[in-house]
This record gives structure tokens, sequence and C-alpha cells, in this order.
């Protein structure tokens, strides 16, 4: 699968035009498109970075991508992504990293949304990955209580034994969402709940997907909301 990511991430950075600013994501798919991103910063590509978190940040920097904010730069012309899941409706599943919460504020403050994957990710249903979702800490029991009661199984995210903390300082609940047909409707059920502060779907936000297959790229085009995939093959 390294093959694959790595295949999406070079084909991605076909997108970046001089003076962009661009949206960095998280994970091991993009560290493989930041790698290559810096290869083109250093023979003289004029980009600026929006870090979606601290680990890319400390990632981008070390590598020579210029960085910025996101309250500096406003609106971003291209976001790279990586994803835990996605469907034929490219709806997105992501914060397996625990990024989700910064990640989807640049998502929605992008242009045009890339996601870079590998074809292990590319499912039928969503829900194999189990969702994450951000709460704060104030509110973890009656949030947990409530996602029982819900029947998705929740469980506290755990890093060396303690609460994994994101970022943004708060708590990461990942839950079943298998059994759940309507995900647009469970998404707005579960923002309704007082101290869920984002979660890992990611709906009508994929502009393009890329995905590695083999040694090949798969590109799907979201051209309409809600739309099946037009696929077009290159040989990367
Ligand atoms: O919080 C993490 C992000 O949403 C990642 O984009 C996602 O988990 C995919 O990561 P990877 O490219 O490592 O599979």
């Amino acid at each position: 699968m390294e093959l694959e990511k790595k295949k999406a991430a070079e084909e991605a950075v076909k997108w970046v035009k001089n003076g962009m600013v661009l949206g960095l994501g998280t994970g091991s798919t993009v560290e493989f498109m930041i790698q290559a991103l810096a290869k083109l910063v250093a023979k003289g590509l004029q980009v600026v970075g929006v870090p979606s978190s601290e680990r890319t940040k400390e990632l981008a920097g070390n590598l020579g991508i210029p960085l910025t904010t996101l309250d500096e730069a406003g609106i971003l012309d291209l976001n790279i992504d990586g994803a835990d899941e996605f469907d034929s409706n490219f709806r997105l599943i992501k914060g397996g990293g625990g990024a989700l919460l910064r990640e989807k504020i640049i998502a929605f403050n992008s242009k045009v949304n890339l996601i870079i994957a590998d074809s292990t990710k590319q499912v039928e249903k969503l829900g194999k990955f189990k969702l994450p979702i951000e709460v704060i800490p104030f509110a973890k029991k009656g949030v947990l209580m409530k996602l029982e009661h819900m029947n998705l199984h929740p469980v506290l995210r755990l890093q060396s034994g303690k609460p994994f903390t994101t970022d943004e300082n708060n708590l990461v609940i990942d839950v079943d969402i298998f059994a759940i047909e309507d995900v647009e409707a469970l998404n707005h059920t579960l923002m309704e709940i007082p101290g869920v502060v984002e979660t890992g779907l990611f709906l009508n936000l994929a502009d393009v997907i890329l995905m590695g297959k083999d040694s090949k790229v798969l590109v799907f085009e979201n051209n309409s909301v809600q739309t099946s995939f037009r696929v077009h093959t290159k040989n990367t």
C-alpha cells in the first residue's frame, strides 16, 4: 500500500501551480506528498502551505516548505489531504490520526479539495473504519452515554494508556457506524450533541480523489454532489 500512497501523492503535486496557497493535510499519504512538494519547492516552486496539524507543520517546516496560518491565508487555492475511507458518493471518513477538526476547517475554506489514498480506502459502504468524533473533555461522560444509547459502541481513544488529545486539546471517541444507512442524518444528530466539536464524516467536501492502484493512479472527479464517479486511468 505504501507504493500506492506514494503514487497518488506524486500525482497530487502535479496539481500545484506557482503562487498557490495550499492546505496541507495529515497522515502517512500526505507525508509522501509533502516530500514530493518539498522537492519542487527546492527547485524554485513558490507556494505557501497551511498545515492541518502540528505533525504536518513540523514535517513541512523541516523540509523547507513556507508555512502560514489560516487567518493569514484566508481562502486556500488547493487542499491536499488523505482519507481513512471513501465511498462512491465522495463521502469520507477521516481522523484516524486525530487531525479531523483542523482538517475539516481547512477543507471548508479551500477552493478545491484533492484527496489522496491507496486502494484499501475505497469502500462500498462507509464504516469498517471507526468514525472519530472530537469531543470537549468536559463533555466526555455525557457524550459517551449518548453514543452508547445510539448503539454506536463508543470507545474513548487512548494513547500509551492515557486519553489521546488532539492539537486542540480535545478527546476523540471512535464509534461504529457500519449499520447506519443515512450518514448525513447521523452526522446531523452527532453535531447536535453538546460537547461534540466535529465528526470525521467529510460530506460534500471532496472534489477529486486520486487513488493509487498498483502502479497506476485512478482519478475520481466529483462534478456534482452525490453523482457517481467519472474515472480516468493515468499511467504514472
Ligand atoms: O487524522 C488523520 C487524517 O484524517 C488522515 O488523513 C487519515 O487518517 C488518513 O491517513 P493515512 O494517509 O495515514 O492513511
